[in-house]
């Protein structure tokens, strides 16, 4: 039975056509058929679907009959595309024995996946290289066999050329999965180990894991262990998704399904973490669990202060299904209670607070994020900060650290320059530069974390016309002359505004932010004064002049409906507005302090 098990992921850079394949993969094996076959039918969340970009497919059982008459068992366990989620990527590459190396036919390779296929090269996994879009016009296959080949030392010859729009080439990489990727090989009557790879909460049945058994059994009954904290929990249901979660008596090594255990959180079932059996638990966990940490922070405050509670209601029920995010409460003097938020990166940060606003009907103001520095003090202690509002006072600091990146950038050569402007500009070292063609090198940089949160990436599309991809590593902490930079609004300052900037960059992001705050700051009844400081030093000032006549002096004779208009759209426009002291700030303000340079 074993022998005949294939488990194995796709690897992809966004839009190279993951999902697509994945599809057909089920289509050509008879697990969708087609009435149920929505468009990508395993993309789950709508926002993903909205964003275009797949963060994670379920995985999922496919049985097909080969070439050579026998059946086959194979598991499609998916990667998310993006450094994000970069843990993740590496435990349910884990979970296989090979993986499919999708490359789109007229981009090749990119920065992203390669650091994905590395990753599963060091896991031992077979790699199966397949050139998809191969019906489009700018398609050049040899070009990019050759970059597969002279890039990842995978042979030319046994790369599967597809269209998996078109359904070419489809059954070709079946035969190639059952083929060429080993069976998995764990002993079902050893001690259990099983691999979570992903979860997710079910309001019904609770914490799901989906798994991978290394090792022994489990069924329905056994009390499980999970391996890094020792809770036990008894299993009230196993079963695979073929695609529909469909239950089964037992899973055996080599074998992916998933898992309830009334599991309150998802906390409970930590991806990378070994299951065992509490009655005959195996003495080592499987290798490479490991906490994620989140690496940035933000402010997430509700534009009315009355919505606090609905906002902790509202994060409660998201860590039920998000393990990585950290919240915890915190005020701010100008907007009031809110919470620190902690996340993986940008996208995770971006998609919480979307799915805040949109599945719990927030408004939302998110205050600019931020790394987590180290501070060394004066009287020899260190502090951690994530929130530019608790900065130490300068005279109590001995030493500024911060963390940085390890980034590597695929272009065209054509760009070389362009890139290494950017870095130099972001504060980058160089570190080298390797010709992976005689067309595109991979060019790498030290750069601090901050610099490549702010508009690093946009930066890096316009400069480069699209055509670079950027991959990066969090290497450590590294000691950087760093200060903290005020904003004053009429002599107040608003502590959400403040930002932890390099000091020779100082002046110029001091003049650059209040110039965009004159900007989006609308006119009130009274001049507003936008300072900017460092300590009590005044660094750049610019004012919004006082409105003139109120809007509805315009409304000369009694035209009740077009006055009502009017007052309407003032209201709308509150709505998205923060009152600090008299002022009223609109809501993106508070995020302007991030991308003052992408606007300039
Ligand atoms: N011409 C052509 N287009 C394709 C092919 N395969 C996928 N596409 C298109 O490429 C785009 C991206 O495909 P997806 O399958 O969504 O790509 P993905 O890699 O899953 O992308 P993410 O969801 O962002 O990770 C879609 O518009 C597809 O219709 C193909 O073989 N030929």
């Amino acid at each position: 039975m074993q022998n005949r098990i294939r488990n194995f992921s796709i690897i992809a850079h966004i839009d190279h056509g993951k999902s697509t394949l994945a599809d057909r993969l089920l289509q050509e094996t008879g697990a969708l058929a087609e009435r149920e076959m929505r468009e990508q039918f395993l993309d789950k969340m709508d926002l993903e679907r909205e964003k275009g970009i797949t963060i994670k497919l379920q995985p999922v059982r496919l049985e097909y009959i080969a070439r050579d008459g026998e059946t086959y068992i194979l598991n499609l366990i998916d990667t998310p595309g993006h450094v994000d989620f970069s843990y993740e990527v590496s435990r349910s590459l884990a979970a296989c024995e090979g993986a499919l190396l999708v490359v789109d036919a007229s981009q090749g390779i990119e920065a992203q996946t390669l650091a994905n296929v590395y990753m599963a090269m060091d896991l031992n996994l077979e790699i199966i290289g397949v050139i998809n879009k191969i019906d489009l016009p700018g398609a050049e296959p040899e070009i990019v066999k050759q970059e597969m080949e002279n890039v990842l030392g995978i042979d030319r010859d046994e790369i599967i050329p597809i269209s998996a729009k078109l359904g070419i080439g489809v059954e070709d990489v079946l035969e190639a999965i059952v083929a060429r990727i080993p069976p998995p090989r764990g002993d079902e009557n050893a001690e259990l180990k099983a691999l979570i790879f992903d979860s997710y909460f079910d309001a019904y049945k609770g914490a799901i894991s989906y798994i991978r058994v290394d090792s022994g059994k489990l069924k329905k009954g056994d009390i499980i262990r999970m391996m890094s904290t020792g809770k036990e929990f008894e299993l009230t249901e196993i079963g695979v998704l073929n695609p529909f979660m469909n239950q089964v008596e037992s899973l055996k090594a080599g074998e992916v399904g998933y898992l309830a255990a009334a599991m309150k959180n998802v906390a409970d079932t930590k991806v990378g973490d070994t299951i065992t059996n509490a009655g005959r638990p195996a003495p080592r966990a499987l290798e490479g669990y490991k906490e994620v940490k989140p690496v940035v922070f933000c402010g997430l405050y509700p534009l009315e202060n009355s919505e606090f509670e609905k906002l902790r209601d509202a994060l409660e029920k998201l860590k039920l299904n998000d393990a990585s995010l950290l919240y915890e409460p915190e005020s701010s003097d100008a907007l009031g209670f809110g919470f620190r938020c902690g996340f993986l990166g940008l996208l995770h940060m971006e998609i919480v607070r979307e799915r805040l606003e949109r599945e719990y009907d927030l408004t939302l103001l998110a205050t600019a994020p931020s790394v987590i520095y180290r501070i060394l003090l004066t009287d020899g202690s260190e502090v951690f900060v994530q929130n530019p509002s608790h900065w130490p006072d300068a005279q109590r600091i001995e030493m500024v650290m911060e963390p940085f990146v390890k980034a590597s950038i695929m272009v065209p050569n054509d760009y070389i320059g362009a890139v290494m402007e950017l870095c130099q500009e972001k504060r980058g070292s160089f570190v080298n530069m390797e010709y992976l063609t005689p067309q595109r090198v991979m060019i790498s940089y030290n750069l601090p974390l901050a610099e490549i949160l702010f508009d690093f990436f946009d930066g890096l599309k316009s400069r480069t016309k699209g055509y670079a991809s950027l991959d990066y590593e969090i290497k450590g902490y590294e000691a950087s002359d760093l200060i903290k930079l005020d904003i004053l609004l009429n002599g107040e300052p608003v502590d959400a505004l403040s930002s932890i900037v390099h000091k020779e960059k100082s002046y110029q992001r001091g003049r650059a932010l209040v110039e965009k705050l004159r900007k989006i700051i609308p006119r009130q009844m009274y001049e507003v004064a936008i300072q900017a400081s460092i300590g009590n030093r005044v660094i750049a000032r610019e004012s919004v002049k006082a409105m003139r006549k109120d809007v509805l002096a315009k409304c000369y004779g009694g035209d009740i409906t077009r006055k009502k208009k009017l007052l309407e759209k003032q209201k709308e426009g509150k709505k998205r507005m923060k009152q600090i002291g008299r002022i009223e700030i609109p809501r993106d303000a508070f995020m302007s302090v991030m991308d003052i340079e992408s606007d300039k």
